[in-house]
């Protein structure tokens, strides 16, 4: 659905995307996760044209998007910090944005307009909508055109909890559809429970790729004990690797596995102080 290839975006002399190759598939949802000023934003632009001046190819549904510019019409994106014409009906906006992409259907407009709790503030000014109501706008031109990729950037950021409900659920039917979903966010919980992969970007380069299907339940462990020497030579004799953090042993093992090591435990009379359980992917992603 979407290739990119030796893609090399530089401001200036500060390279902010570097890029070798990335395939995204039809009907999966990708979660594009990093820190702050990793580049996910500038990836979003480059793939939508908002940026050309980058080395390298985007290709989607196998067009060249610099160009083939029309391909973007299969494209919703929905960047944070977008904005409308706020001096302009909700009415004014759709109109507008969505006539940008040719036709489109009213009657859809308005399910949408329904669903997003809007339909009764189309007709005022969007200056008078609070700032998720603005979001909400945003979200309904990026759906009209029922796109085949959505790009999301930060999505549910501003949102109450009714929204951002309907709004994923939304999501995952369009998915379940055939919808290609690029989502960025901070938060685990979005990512694990709306996607089936994720890429790490760090500097600009993509560090990891995890799948989520796989990866989503796996836990370790962290552990005080009243006797960490001895528990480190039981670790030691039954060659369970193991690792320190912030002076607790962490342990990447199963639970019949730690059975055995807490029976012995017990049996030497060492008593745990704590034992937490971290989600792998949190680390990951942290
Ligand atoms: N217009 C610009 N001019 C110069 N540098 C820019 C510009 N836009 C972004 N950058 C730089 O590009 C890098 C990547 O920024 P980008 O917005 O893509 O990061 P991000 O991963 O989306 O971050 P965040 O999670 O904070 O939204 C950062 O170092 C940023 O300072």
């Amino acid at each position: 659905m979407i290739e990119i290839n030796e893609l090399l975006m530089t401001y200036g002399t500060n390279e902010v995307l570097n890029i070798r190759s990335l395939s995204l598939d039809e009907g999966v949802s990708y979660g594009i996760v990093g820190h702050n000023g990793a580049g996910k934003t500038t990836l979003f632009k480059c793939i939508t044209n908002i940026i050309m001046t980058y080395r390298g190819s985007i290709k989607i549904m196998g067009e060249n998007v610099k160009e083939r510019n029309e391909i973007l019409t299969n494209v919703g994106l929905v960047l944070d910090g977008m904005s409308v014409y706020t001096n302009q009906t909700g009415w004014f906006n759709i109109q507008y944005f969505a006539g940008l992409r040719g036709d489109y259907n009213e009657e859809r407009v308005r399910q949408l307009a329904a669903d997003l709790d809007l339909y009764g503030v189309l007709d005022q000014k969007v200056k008078t909508y609070s700032y998720g109501m603005q979001k909400k706008l945003i979200l309904l031109i990026a759906l009209i055109h029922t796109p085949k990729i959505l790009i999301l950037d930060e999505p549910f950021r501003g949102l109450d909890i009714d929204t951002v409900r309907w709004f994923k659920d939304y999501l995952k039917q369009l998915t379940k559809e055939g919808l290609t979903l690029l989502i960025s966010s901070h938060v685990i919980n979005d990512l694990e429970e709306l996607c089936d992969e994720v890429y790490v970007v760090d500097r600009g380069r993509i560090s990891e790729h995890i799948d989520l299907k796989t990866e989503k339940a796996r836990q370790y462990r962290l552990i005080d004990t009243t006797n960490n020497t001895r528990l480190i030579e039981i670790l030691e004799e039954n060659i369970i690797p193991f690792e320190m953090k912030d002076e607790r042993i962490k342990l990447d093992i199963d639970s019949a596995k730690w059975g055995t090591v807490y029976q012995q435990l017990q049996n030497e009379g060492i008593e745990i102080n704590e034992m937490s359980r971290v989600k792998v992917l949190e680390e990951k992603l942290n």
